[in-house]
């Protein structure tokens, strides 16, 4: 074949090039990789491993760049004419390698064990939050205040359902059905991870998976201050943040980003990357907040750490272990984000369960400041089932502490009077508080939801999640400055309205990023963000603000970016510019418009006055809902329950300031003011609850709302649902308008309750679809007599399919399925690995529901009693089960008594079942 100009050209210069080009070699190599002139393979061979010189290095490439023939050479040309010779990084190598080794590992041991320091320094405590801040004098470290913490252990990881905010179901990880997951060793504690991740000798990936605030960098934190200060470990950590990783905008090698990152391991870089390797656990933080994309399948393959890639391209060769082969990486995430990782890739998926109740008490006991303080707190939150349920996640433990601070501070004003009254007295306030109100009732027991329901509670305490982040942020604004020192809790809090006033414009642009960022499902923002709501971040560090939006300074770039403490921190800013604006008569979307100038801001807020205010603000709630409505994923219900909470005046009475115009001539006390959300919302809620369009979660959700709402009809309802479900009515339900949304809201703030037992009461399909958020939580779910039909059964069919499903046992007698419902139904049980009983007597499925349970007995291994009585199979469909039943050995019951089954079909099914030791077919003539 005829060599092309540039082919020619190459081989007459062959001599000259080799000559003058070879000590350039790395180089040019890195340039034709990036080009795509060279692949991976050709740059090993190129490199001989390592152990080929210069010279043969850069005769090989000609060799490779002719094979490749004409484009490959002129590629080379290419490069060759715009080659700038600033090797700089080339011969500053030789300098890195010192040559006796001896000295190379004093160097490496005495660098490693600086490293150790640093790392500990870098992942010490951050005094950042208020409490901590104020509690500097009791405790020094931030080590001595973690609490331990549940993790569950899984093969593989689930692909979570998004259809419900990641932190409002948390708490159905410590449900009691759960219970059996323990026993299996599946749960585990920080220990037991410890031991796992640092001192276990095994590469690959393990991916740490946990809602916003479950801990996941606090026990990050943990993990490497107890490795550095422990002598015996034999691991080398390595750690960053994604937030930092998405800073880096130019292709970066692996080298250069860790000597960038870790200057101080720059002298024993390259020995750390080729001699320790089975050694290094590389963390990364946080991989939701990596912005670039990670393509797994096409991103070229580099084994080299000296060559330069985009940052998403270094992310993905490190997962895949071809930068640092050998190396254990661990990486966090919040759940929507694990699948950025395949599965394959995952060796072991641990998840945060978060704090289960003996850790949420713990954690009290560690971070109030007596035990009487802590004792106060754990009694309200153990009694308020809603703030418990938050409390799995120890972010939400850090506001509830925070917002009750010592049981004092943030109590309504009233509280604080009995307080002065009591100083005045002689006695101690914080015994006022933990008074015969807070009495603890036993978790267990679902009564006491209702007996400390919004409805029954005394008119003063904060009750619902909303008045907790009311307290929180009151918390935060008045004791900012200076902390709570003692004895001036009371002067602060009653300067309260005036400082609350004072910060009202900050809280509002504070609330306007927060809302937009929700709206775009952004939780990090930069300065840019921040001057476009007139945030200077400047003035934000002087004031409360740093308790609430924390900055974060990038160790590469030195870049500035910004967080809410905890996305409910932002979510709850969110609602409450949105109320604020709404109040005023103002759009809250169009205070997100940097364009609409102000005075026409004013313009419409004083036109909205003059028009009737109270259908301009009927408009903004309905907005409000349809925005949580539209987002699927459930990321503003959050924000809709906050919204429902502030409409209640007792609830807004405790930001007294925030809200002009209200409560004056001003009032002493909350007590005269409405503890329930004003008609109008709690009937938009309700209309909401009964349409058809929303979704169960939605639903739920809704229902939430009206406990926020503090709307007395819910806990009348929930009254019913708690008779219902101790079996002592059945049939004709008692109560008109009964909501099965209620029922599910119910179920979720009982954690204990294992069986859900719904015989005989009407539930059909649409109700049953209102419960699927909680259908799969319970072991055993008897939903006998009822009429569920096919469209029942495709319910039940989703719930089987749930990754959190733990139904084992499925009562469904008499539920008119038909064969087609249990052809839904078979569908769901192909891919369910729990339920192991089935019930399903009077279902008239006949043969070809018979006909679908042999196929799916013969792939199915779990089901072991499956009662099919009076199900009109004949011998045909009995024919078709014993054939299934000669591949599957697993299960171990079959009755069929009551069909339409000829005597020598019996007794055929009777010799069939004396045939197998394990099975026992229940048959009669
Ligand atoms: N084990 C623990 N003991 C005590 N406090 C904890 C513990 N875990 C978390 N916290 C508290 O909860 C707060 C949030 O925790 P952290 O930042 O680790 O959560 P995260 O899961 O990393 O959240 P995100 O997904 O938002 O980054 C911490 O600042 C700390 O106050």
């Amino acid at each position: 074949m005829a060599l092309g100009p540039c082919s020619l050209d190459l081989q007459k210069r062959r001599v000259e090039l080799v000559r003058d080009w070879s000590k350039h070699i790395s180089s040019l190599l890195d340039l034709l990789f990036n080009m795509g002139t060279v692949t991976e393979e050709d740059l090993s061979l190129i490199r001989g491993g390592g152990h080929t010189g210069e010279l043969d290095c850069m005769r090989t490439l000609l060799d490779v760049l002719q094979g490749r023939g004409e484009e490959a050479c002129r590629a080379f040309q290419f490069v060759l004419s715009n080659f700038k010779t600033s090797t700089a990084s080339e011969t500053g190598k030789a300098k890195l390698f010192p040559q006796n080794t001896h000295n190379m590992q004093k160097v490496l041991k005495e660098g490693l064990q600086k490293h150790k320091d640093i790392l500990a320094k870098h992942h010490g405590p951050v005094l950042s939050s208020y409490l901590s801040s104020a509690r500097q004098t009791s405790r020094s470290a931030e080590v001595d205040t973690f609490t331990d913490i549940t993790f569950c252990r899984q093969v593989g990881y689930p692909v979570p359902l998004q259809y419900q905010h990641e932190a409002t179901v948390v708490g159905d990880s410590f449900r009691a059905s759960r219970d059996e997951a323990k026993r299996r060793g599946q749960t585990c504690a920080f220990r037991e991870l410890y031991q796992s991740l640092l001192c276990v000798s095994e590469d690959g990936v393990a991916l740490l998976s946990g809602v916003a605030g479950s801990g996941k960098t606090t026990v990050i934190k943990r993990l490497v201050q107890q490795w550095a200060a422990d002598v015996d470990a034999q691991k080398i950590v390595l750690s960053m943040s994604f937030r930092e990783l998405s800073l880096i905008t130019e292709p970066q090698s692996l080298q250069g980003l860790l000597s960038d990152h870790y200057s101080h391991l720059k002298p024993v870089l390259p020995e750390l990357l080729t001699s320790t390797q089975g050694q290094v656990v590389l963390i990364l933080d946080g991989l939701d907040e990596f912005c670039f994309p990670l393509d797994f399948e096409r991103t070229p393959k580099c084994s080299d750490p000296e060559r330069e890639l985009s940052v998403g391209a270094l992310v993905v060769n490190l997962i895949k272990g071809n930068l640092l082969p050998g190396t254990s990486i661990l990486l966090t995430s919040r759940p929507h984000a694990v699948a950025k990782v395949p599965q394959l890739l995952v060796r072991q998926f641990y998840s945060v369960l978060g704090f289960s109740p003996a850790q949420q008490k713990q954690y009290f006991e560690q971070n109030c400041s007596s035990s009487q303080a802590a004792a106060t707190v754990w009694s309200f939150v153990s009694s308020h089932k809603p703030i418990q349920l938050m409390c799995h996640i120890p972010a939400f433990c850090w506001i509830v502490s925070t917002a009750l601070h010592e049981g004092t501070s943030c109590l309504f004003f009233d509280t604080v009077q009995t307080g002065a009254a009591s100083q005045e007295n002689g006695s101690d306030s914080t015994k006022e508080v933990s008074g015969a109100e807070c009495s603890d009732q036993s978790s267990s027991d679902p009564n006491a939801l209702l007996a400390n329901g919004p409805a029954a509670q005394s008119v003063c305490r904060p009750t619902t999640v909303t008045e907790i982040y009311c307290c929180f942020l009151k918390s935060i604004v008045v004791f900012h400055v200076g902390g709570c020192m003692e004895g001036m809790h009371l002067n602060r809090l009653q300067d309260a309205p005036r400082v609350l006033r004072e910060n009202k414009g900050m809280l509002r642009c504070l609330g306007a990023l927060a809302f937009r960022g929700l709206l775009e499902r952004r939780f990090v923002f930069d300065l840019s963000d921040l001057s476009s709501f007139s945030l200077d971040s400047c003035e934000l560090t002087q004031a409360f603000t740093v308790e609430v939006l924390k900055e974060d300074k990038a160790s590469l770039t030195y870049e500035k970016s910004f967080h809410f403490i905890h996305t409910s921190v932002q979510e709850f800013l969110a609602a409450l510019y949105y109320m604020l604006e709404s109040f005023s008569g103002s759009d809250p979307f169009s205070g997100l418009k940097p364009a609409v100038p102000a005075l026409h801001k004013h313009l419409m807020s004083f036109v909205n006055k003059l028009r009737r205010p109270k259908r301009v603000l009927h408009k903004r709630v309905k907005k409000a809902f349809r925005c949580g409505e539209s987002h699927q994923s459930g990321h503003m219900d959050l924000f809709c329950r906050f919204v429902s909470g502030l409409f209640v005046p007792k609830t807004r009475f405790i930001l007294d300031g925030l809200f002009s115009g209200e409560h004056r001539p001003r009032l002493a006390s909350c007590m005269n003011l409405p503890s329930v959300s004003p008609p109008f919302v709690v009937k938009l809620l309700r209309s909401q609850l009964h349409s058809s369009s929303l979704s169960p979660e939605r639903q739920l959700n809704i229902c939430h709302c009206l406990y926020e709402a503090q709307d007395s009809e819910l806990s009348l309802h929930l009254q019913h649902w708690l008779t219902v479900l101790s079996q002592q009515t059945s049939g004709q339900c008692a109560l008109l308008n009964r909501d099965w949304s209620e029922l599910a809201f119910l179920l979720q703030l009982c954690p204990d309750l294992q069986q859900l037992k719904l015989d005989a009461q009407e539930l059909d399909a649409v109700g049953l679809r209102r419960l699927l958020p909680v259908l799969p939580l319970f072991s055993t779910l008897s939903l006998a007599q009822n009429p569920l039909g096919p469209e029942g059964a495709e319910v039940l069919s989703l719930a089987l399919r749930s990754p959190d499903c733990q139904i084992e046992h499925l009562w469904v007698v008499s539920t008119d399925l038909g064969c087609e419902g249990f052809r839904n139904l078979a569908e769901g049980l192909k891919d369910n690995r729990t339920v192991f009983d089935l019930r399903m007597a009077i279902n008239h499925i006949g043969d070809t529901g018979a006909a679908c349970l042999a196929e799916l007995l013969k792939t199915n291994r779990t089901l072991r009693d499956i009662r099919l009585r009076d199900n009109l199979v004949t011998d045909s469909g009995a024919e078709l089960l014993m054939e299934a039943l000669t591949e599957n050995t697993t299960l171990e019951y079959l009755w069929l008594f009551d069909n339409k089954l000829s005597k020598e079909c019996v007794q055929k099914l009777k010799e069939f079942s004396k045939s197998r030791s394990t099975l026992d077919i229940k048959v009669c003539f």
